[in-house]
């Protein structure tokens, strides 16, 4: 089924899917994607919407190559740095600095230049003095801003964000939103660290829809594994149009608070 409504893409597509469909769960029966057509070009920021079960984490997953497409194809460009986070990260029990050098070395980053980039990494989210710290002893918010340095060390071109702030308390999710406006609003950067003079691309899911205003530039609503809306944030905002698009969209924008 098409989209309500097609977004202008830029040109550069750090994602192309055409006709994707996935199946998960015993014997593949359950559909969590159905036929989503989506582009999204380099320097978007893409918020994922919709309720429960929709298939956000699944499209993410998708994208970032953790999930094969059942049927139709995902085209990405080679050697792109995609980086994602989760609801809740995932560390290993060691440091905070040991979480961030053992990234980096399985990219293939030279052991002997870990420790200073990932001590620059903690630095860049204020987490300097917690560099020796267990990163499984670390509060919620402070494992976030340490996912966030280990994916930042990366000098990642797209980030994936799969409800990022969604398990923090409120200081801490303006903290971690914070920096992610802050990474993502920065262009990209060679694995020097030198400015390469191309944006940054963001695809995040969220349920806070103050967040989406304040992130997003563009909209995709989902709803049982369809792409039902795809629309400039703005547009995505403007009840009557949306109303008259996506009367199920509008219905969900309505439930939400914003
Ligand atoms: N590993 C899995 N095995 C079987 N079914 C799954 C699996 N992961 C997800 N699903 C199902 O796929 C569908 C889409 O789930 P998904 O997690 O992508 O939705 P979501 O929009 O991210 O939901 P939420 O907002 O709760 O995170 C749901 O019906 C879910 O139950």
């Amino acid at each position: 089924m098409p989209s309500t409504a097609r977004h202008a893409v830029a040109a550069t597509p750090c994602f192309d899917l055409r006709g994707v469909q996935v199946h998960l769960g015993p014997a593949s029966r359950l559909q969590a994607l159905t036929d989503i057509f989506l582009r999204i070009g380099e320097g978007e920021r893409v918020a994922l919407v919709g309720a429960n079960g929709s298939g956000k984490s699944t499209l993410l997953r998708t994208l970032h190559g953790l999930q094969r497409p059942s049927t139709g194809e995902l085209h990405t460009p080679a050697h792109q740095r995609v980086a994602m986070l989760f609801q809740r990260p995932h560390m290993l029990r060691m440091s905070a600095r040991r979480n961030i050098q053992l990234g980096l070395w399985l990219r293939g980053v030279p052991a002997r230049q870990t420790r200073a980039l990932a001590l620059q990494a903690l630095e860049r989210v204020e987490m300097g003095h917690l560099a020796e710290r267990n990163a499984r002893a670390l509060s919620g918010g402070q494992q976030q801003r340490l996912a966030l340095a280990r994916a930042w060390a990366l000098r990642p071109a797209v980030w994936l964000l799969d409800e990022s702030t969604a398990s923090l308390d409120p200081h801490a999710k303006r903290e971690v939103e914070a920096l992610i406006a802050e990474f993502t609003a920065a262009g990209q950067r060679d694995v020097d660290g030198q400015p390469t003079g191309r944006p940054t691309t963001l695809v995040f899911s969220s349920h806070n829809l103050g967040q989406v205003k304040r992130l997003a530039s563009r909209v995709v609503y989902l709803e049982q594994g369809r792409l039902l809306a795809d629309l400039p944030v703005k547009d995505f905002f403007n009840h009557d149009l949306l109303r008259s698009l996506c009367p199920q969209a509008h219905l969900f924008v309505q439930g939400e608070s914003l």
